[in-house]
């Protein structure tokens, strides 16, 4: 039977080319692997034939499928045995060309390369002449190692290494770094919990979200493997081969330059003791907790922190602004441009991981000054089905567009211009309005919060399926 790519899916329960698919993806596609020690190596190939002697090797010893991750996982859970390292390959348009490979994945946004003109324009990106030395020539590769441990991580990396023909040339290397704060949950280096909100693709993980946290009666992460999933065009057997298309952006946060902005706008709105936390919560949409701002006017919610939530009772953004980055990014049927449907369609499997060391706690109380103002960030990556529809759509319909969310107003009232994501937005940053009391009626109209995240890096890739590569040598 065909995959269905209309719904969820239950990975147990799968048979036939469902369960061919599990035994034939990468793993970290369909649900979070552990990378919190990661390594990125990003490749260029001189020797079309070494090359997919490489690439297939990798499937053939080094890889484990999305299935056997699964599995790894559940026996953690039974009897915390430790799974393997998370080995994924991607490859660029340009990798495609090079390995000479017919009918490679066919996205536009894909094709075309996250150096193009038109990307760029698109994204309202940097020039490539600022990025990172190593991501100014054309990549063809990427190779991820991920795993809990550094020392299992590094023994895995300095294995693929070693298997690494002299024809082919690392561009550069990223370490990822997951950080946590003092519940044990992810944060990025502003200080944040980070990687609660994701679209779920398995029954099972769904299932778990319904009755072990807050529920999914009011927002439902579910989303159908077609969001994530695109059949393998290049792969033996298509209908059972699935990959995903991954971005990847090194994206450095001056953290110096965010907690001052945190602090000019508790300034700006006269907010005072523990209430000043909310003004950063009003730029990125939750608390450095998790709490979300649309149902809590101070932190505290409980672990994991809430995701069962819209912004339905909130339409004036009288609590979370329109212009928070989370607000932006999944305005959970509040955009006010699409139906609920099709705004969800735009939402992406977010894998990213911090990079950079640093010496100060994220979440102690601490001057700006004391805080890095470069040299640590986040590695950003995604899997998309569409990178049109996903990643380019969030950035450049959504972030970076000064009029989204749409606010419906009667004249006389003036237009709300909600403004730039505050966080991620490129582009001119124009004066947003803040509520001063949590669910009152008073805003004020603030600065804009200077722009603290830039990109020095990155490009888009597909991440095929294992039969695809053991099939290239
Ligand atoms: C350094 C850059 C970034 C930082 C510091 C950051 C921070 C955060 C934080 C703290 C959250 C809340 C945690 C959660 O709900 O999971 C979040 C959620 C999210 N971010 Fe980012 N982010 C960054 C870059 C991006 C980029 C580049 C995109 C997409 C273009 C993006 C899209 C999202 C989305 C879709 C969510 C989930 C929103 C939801 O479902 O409620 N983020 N981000
Ligand atoms: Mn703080």
């Amino acid at each position: 039977m065909a995959v269905d790519l209309t719904t969820t899916l239950s990975w147990k329960s799968a048979t036939g080319d469902a369960s061919t698919m599990l035994d034939e993806l990468q793993p970290n596609i369909l649900k979070p692997h552990v990378r919190d020690h990661l390594s990125a190596l990003f490749l260029r190939f001189t020797n079309v034939v070494e090359a997919r002697v490489f690439l297939a090797t990798l499937a053939k010893q080094q890889m484990k499928s999305a299935k056997q991750h699964l599995r790894e996982v559940d026996a953690f859970k039974a009897d915390a045995t430790t799974g393997t390292p998370y080995v994924g390959v991607g490859l660029t348009a340009s990798g495609y060309r090079f390995l000479g490979v017919r009918k490679a994945p066919a996205d536009p946004s894909f094709q075309r390369g996250m150096r193009a003109p038109e990307t760029r324009r698109t994204l309202t990106d940097p020039p490539r002449s600022t990025f990172d030395p190593g991501y100014r020539d054309e990549l063809h590769a990427v190779v991820l190692v991920g795993d809990a441990t550094d020392s299992a991580m590094t023994a895995r990396r300095n294995e693929i290494l070693a298997l690494l023909p002299d024809s082919a040339t690392v561009l550069t290397e990223e370490i990822g770094l997951g950080r946590i704060n003092a519940r044990g949950e992810s944060i990025e280096h502003f200080g944040y919990v980070d990687g609660r909100s994701q679209p779920l693709f398995l029954g099972e993980d769904l299932d778990a979200e319904k009755n072990t946290t807050d529920g999914i009666n009011v927002w439902n992460p579910g989303a159908p493997l077609g969001q994530v999933l695109v059949p393998d065009a290049a792969a033996p057997n298509p209908a059972a081969h699935f990959g995903s298309y991954f971005v990847f952006r090194k994206l450095e946060q001056n953290v110096r330059r965010f907690k001052q902005a945190e602090s000019d706008l508790a300034d700006t709105l006269g907010l005072r003791g523990t209430d000043r936390e909310r003004a950063g919560a009003m730029i990125i949409g939750r608390f450095e907790d998790g709490t979300p701002l649309t149902t809590q006017r101070e932190d505290g919610a409980e672990s994991p922190v809430s995701n069962n939530f819209t912004y339905d009772s909130d339409e004036n953004a009288t609590k979370c602004p329109y212009q928070a980055h989370i607000r932006k990014t999944n305005p959970r049927g509040s955009g006010g441009v699409e139906e609920l449907p099709q705004e969800r369609q735009h939402l992406m499997a977010r894998r990213g991981v911090p990079y950079g060391e640093r010496a100060d706690d994220p979440n102690a109380d601490l001057p700006p000054s004391a805080r890095p103002s470069g040299e640590v960030g986040l590695l950003f990556m995604a899997f998309n089905a569409s990178l049109g529809n996903q990643f380019e759509f969030t950035q450049a319909n959504w972030a970076n567009n000064p009029a989204f969310p749409r606010v419906r107003t009667v004249p006389p009232a003036p237009p709300v211009v909600p403004g730039l994501d505050p966080v991620i937005g490129q582009g001119t940053r124009t004066p947003s309005d803040y509520v001063v009391d949590w669910g009152g009626k008073a805003k004020q109209t603030a600065d804009p919060v200077p722009q603290a995240v830039t990109l020095k890096g990155g490009d888009y890739f597909f991440m095929p399926s294992l039969a695809f590569l053991r099939a290239l040598a």
